[in-house]
């Protein structure tokens, strides 16, 4: 494969377990081929020290077209990836996370947004506004992941986000983006937006 980003999804998966945002076999990450396929990270790994047999690679209808390990089950947030996959033909990233903060998000949240500060760091989401008023849209959790996956196809598809990034209440953040190193600074700055309203509401 002449793109094979598991060596880069291996290293910010160890960088966000230091962080303690993939604490626990917790998130799950995955990366777009040039063929459309996705690699994803393996369902419960821990996420500290991935190696590379610790992937899935899947189409968008959600089969298995490659595991290295026979053994290897595809995340159970595929369904998830397979969404964003199949609503933004530009993403070819997509990150789950799960912090502290993000899970206190929830009495910050007004309606099913998260109103998100006006600082500089919204640009890094892709904002270039002075005061921009924007929100980051939030779906409930369910056990049946696919039930997430469907609210959220349905929601995008009626309207589009304002930003590439989403939070599930009480588990945690998504972002997206056309490569895997951009995907990586959101995620950054998602928790860092997070850690910002709680400490703004102290
Ligand atoms: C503490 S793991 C929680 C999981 O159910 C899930 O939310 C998660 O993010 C990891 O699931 P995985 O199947 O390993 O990709
Ligand atoms: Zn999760």
């Amino acid at each position: 494969m002449n793109n094979d980003p598991r060596l880069e999804l291996i290293s910010s998966a160890s960088l966000f377990y230091q962080q303690g945002w993939m604490v626990g076999t917790a998130g799950n990450l995955s990366a777009r081929l040039n063929d459309g396929s996705f690699w994803i990270t393996a369902s419960g790994k821990s996420k500290g020290n991935l190696q590379e047999n610790d992937f899935v690679r899947m189409n968008l209808e959600g089969e298995v077209l490659e595991s290295p390990n026979p053994q290897n089950c595809p995340s159970a947030e595929t369904s998830i990836h397979q969404a964003i996959y199949s609503l933004f033909s530009k993403a070819n990233a997509c990150y789950h996370v799960h912090s502290v903060e993000a899970n206190l998000m929830t009495r910050y949240i007004e309606g099913d947004n998260l109103p998100l500060p006006p600082i500089e760091m919204v640009k890094g989401l892709g904002i270039w506004q002075e005061n921009p008023l924007v929100t980051m849209p939030v779906f409930k959790n369910y056990l049946n992941v696919p039930q997430i996956a469907q609210e959220i196809i349905e929601r995008f598809q009626n309207k589009l986000p304002d930003i590439p990034a989403l939070l599930i209440l009480e588990h945690g953040v998504t972002v997206w983006a056309d490569s895997p190193e951009k995907a990586k600074n959101q995620i950054e700055i998602a928790e860092y937006l997070f850690r910002y309203i709680l400490a703004s509401h102290h």
